[in-house]
C-alpha cells in the first residue's frame, strides 16, 4: 500500500458527515468548535494568499457551510475587511451553530463593517467588493440547486473578483464531481477535515480552483474507511537511480513487444524503461524485426525468436520466449505494438498462463485478454493492467461514461481479479488488489497522443523491475510524466511529443 498522508485522503459526503458526527458525539468536540477551527483556518489562509482585500460578499445558505463563512467574516472584519452577507434562505431557520455564529458576528461589528441582506432579492449587487465567499452549500447538497441559489451562483461566476468556496464549490456533487444544475467556479476551495472525492472527478477539476486542505481535529482512527487517495509529488517520493555492483543487480526488464508496422511502440517503451537506470533491458522480438531494433536501440539487448520471416509473435515462439524470460529475475512488459493477429492473441494468453513474473500488461496484450476469458482463472497474477478508456470498456464488457462509475468499476475489477489496474484518462486511476484507489489531479490531455502510453508502460515496468510495489510503480510513472510535462511547458509553446516524456 502507498501510505498517503491524511491531507490526501478523499472522502465522500457521507464519510465526511460520519466523521463529523462521530467526532462530535463520541469524541466530544462540539460542532461549534469545529466550525470555529474551520473558519479560522480558512480566514488565515485567505489573509496569507490575498493580503490586500477590502470588502467581501458572503453568499450564505442556512446550513453549517454558512456558519463557516460567518466565522471567516468575523476574523476578516478584524483586519478591516468589510462584509456584505446575503442569506439566500433568509435568516430564520439557520442551523443552530450558524445562528450562534451570526449572533457572535454582530457583536464584533461596532463600526458597522457589515451589511446584511436576508434574501437574494434584497441584495442589489454592491458597488465595490473585491472577493466573494461561497458559503451557500457544502456536503448538505441533496439535489439540483434550487431557485435563488442558481441565481446567486450565476451572478458570482460573472464577477471578475476571486471566489473562495467554503468546503466545496456550491453545486458540485461531493462524490460524483458532477454539476447539480449550476456550480460555482471557484478560484480557491478551502476544504475542511478532508478533501472531497468529487474535486478530482468529472467536472470537479474545472471548478474547485486551487484546493487547500484545512485540518480539523478529527481523530485519524475515524478515517480508516477511506479507500480513495490523491497522488501527487508532495508525498510520493521520487525514484532515485542507484548503482548496483553488476548490471543484473540493478533491475532487469524483459519487454515483449512490437510487430510489423508497430515497432515504434517497442522502441518507445524500451527507451523509456532504460532511462530509469535499469541494469539491463531485454527486448524479445520476432526475428524479422531485429534489424529495426539493432538500428534504434543500441543500449537494449535484443533477443530475437523464430524465423527470419517472422514479423509478429505466435504460439511457435512460446518455448523460446519462456526460456529467455526465465533466465534472470526481473519484470516483464507485455503488449506495446504486438498487433492483434489471432496467433498473437493465443501467444499472449498462453504466455500468461505459465508466467510467474511481475508483469505489466499493456496495449495489444489487453486486447488479447478481452478476447478470452481464460486468464481470469490463472493463479499467478502479479499483474498491472494499463487500459485506456477503450481497452477498459472491452475488459469490463461495458461502456464507462462517468468518472465515478469508472472509479467504482476499476476498484471492483482489481479486487475481483486480484490485479493492479491503472485506468488511463483524466483522472488517471490506480486501483489495487485490496480495493484502494489513487487519483491524479493534473491535465492529462497532453498525454493523449499515440506513444505516450508506451512511454508510461516503459516507466511502470522499469519501477516494477527495480522492485517497487505495483501501486508505487504506477504512481511514480504518472508523476514522472507530470514533472516532465511541467518542465516542458515552462519553456515551450508547442504541444509536447511523447518522446519528451522519456
Ligand atoms: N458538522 C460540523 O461539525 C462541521 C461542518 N462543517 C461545514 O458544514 C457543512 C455541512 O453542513 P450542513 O450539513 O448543515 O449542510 P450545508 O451544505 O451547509 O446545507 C444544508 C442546507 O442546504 C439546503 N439545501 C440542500 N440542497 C439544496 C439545494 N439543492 N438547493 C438549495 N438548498 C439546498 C438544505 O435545505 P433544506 O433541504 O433543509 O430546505 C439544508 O438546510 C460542511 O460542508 C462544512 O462546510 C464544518 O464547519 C466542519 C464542522
Ligand atoms: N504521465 C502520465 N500521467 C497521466 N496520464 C498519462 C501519463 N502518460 C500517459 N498517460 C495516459 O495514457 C494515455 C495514453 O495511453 P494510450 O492511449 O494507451 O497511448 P498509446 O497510443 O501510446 O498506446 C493518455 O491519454 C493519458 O491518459
Ligand atoms: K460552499
Amino acid at each position: 500500500m502507498l501510505n498517503a498522508p491524511v491531507s490526501h485522503y478523499l472522502f465522500t459526503a457521507a464519510q465526511s458527515r460520519d466523521i463529523d458526527e462521530q467526532t462530535i458525539n463520541e469524541i466530544g468536540i462540539e460542532g461549534f468548535t469545529l466550525m470555529e477551527i474551520a473558519g479560522y483556518s480558512a480566514s488565515q489562509q485567505i489573509l496569507n494568499i490575498y493580503p490586500e482585500l477590502s470588502h467581501g460578499i458572503y453568499l450564505c445558505g442556512k446550513g453549517n457551510n454558512a456558519g463557516d463563512a460567518l466565522v471567516i467574516a468575523r476574523y476578516l472584519i478584524q483586519h478591516d475587511i468589510n462584509a456584505s452577507i446575503v442569506f439566500l434562505s433568509g435568516m430564520d431557520g439557520l442551523s443552530p451553530d450558524t445562528h450562534k455564529n451570526f449572533e457572535l458576528l454582530k457583536k464584533f461589528d461596532p463600526e458597522n463593517k457589515i451589511s446584511i441582506y436576508d434574501s437574494w432579492d434584497d441584495f442589489s449587487g454592491q458597488a465595490s467588493f473585491d472577493f466573494i465567499i461561497d458559503g451557500m452549500l457544502g456536503t448538505g447538497l441533496d439535489s439540483n440547486l434550487r431557485g435563488d441559489y442558481q441565481k446567486a451562483v450565476q451572478w458570482a461566476n460573472q464577477q471578475s473578483v476571486p471566489v473562495f468556496s467554503i468546503d466545496i464549490p456550491t453545486g458540485l456533487h461531493a462524490d460524483l464531481g458532477e454539476i447539480m444544475g449550476k456550480v460555482i467556479k471557484a478560484d480557491h476551495t478551502f476544504t475542511f477535515g478532508g478533501r472531497k472525492q468529487g474535486f478530482y472527478l468529472q467536472d470537479g477539476p474545472l471548478h474547485t480552483g486551487q484546493v487547500t486542505y484545512c485540518e480539523l481535529p478529527f481523530p485519524n482512527e475515524l478515517k480508516t474507511s477511506c479507500n480513495t487517495f490523491l497522488i501527487d509529488e508532495s508525498w510520493v517520493s521520487e525514484h532515485q537511480s542507484s548503482l548496483g555492483v553488476h548490471k543484473y543487480d540493478t533491475g532487469v526488464l524483459y519487454i515483449i513487444a512490437g510487430s510489423e508496422g508497430l515497432t515504434g511502440a517497442a522502441v518507445m517503451a524500451a527507451k523509456s524503461a532504460w532511462a530509469e537506470g535499469l541494469g539491463a533491458v531485454f527486448l524479445v522480438c520476432p526475428r524479422g524485426l531485429l534489424s529495426v531494433y539493432e538500428h534504434n536501440l543500441p543500449s537494449i539487448i535484443k533477443k530475437p525468436v523464430g524465423e527470419q520471416s517472422d514479423t509478429c509473435f505466435s504460439e511457435a515462439h512460446l518455448p523460446d520466449v519462456r526460456q529467455i524470460v526465465g533466465e534472470k529475475q526481473g519484470a516483464v512488459l507485455l503488449g506495446p505494438g504486438l498487433g492483434r493477429k489471432e496467433e498473437t492473441v493465443r501467444f499472449v494468453i498462453d504466455f500468461l498462463s505459465q508466467n510467474n513474473r511481475k508483469t505489466v500488461i499493456d496495449a495489444d496484450a489487453l486486447w488479447a485478454l478481452a478476447q478470452s476469458q481464460k486468464w481470469k482463472e490463472f493463479e499467478e497474477k502479479q499483474w498491472i493492467l494499463t487500459p485506456h478508456p477503450g481497452e477498459l470498456a472491452r475488459l469490463l464488457e461495458q461502456d464507462v461514461k462517468k468518472d465515478y462509475q469508472r472509479l467504482n468499476l476499476v476498484r471492483n475489477f482489481s479486487a475481483e481479479h486480484n490485479v493492479t489496474t491503472l485506468s488511463k484518462g483524466m483522472p488517471g486511476i490506480v486501483s489495487t488488489k485490496n480495493g484502494d484507489s489513487y487519483l491524479t489531479n493534473y491535465d492529462t490531455r497532453y498525454f493523449a497522443r499515440a506513444g505516450s502510453g508506451d512511454v508510461l508502460a516503459g516507466k511502470i515496468s522499469a519501477y516494477l523491475a527495480l522492485d517497487y510495489s505495483p501501486e508505487y510503480s504506477c504512481a511514480q510513472a504518472l508523476l514522472n510524466g507530470k514533472k516532465k510535462l511541467f518542465t516542458y511547458l515552462d519553456t515551450n509553446r508547442d504541444l509536447p511529443e511523447p518522446t519528451d516524456f522519456i
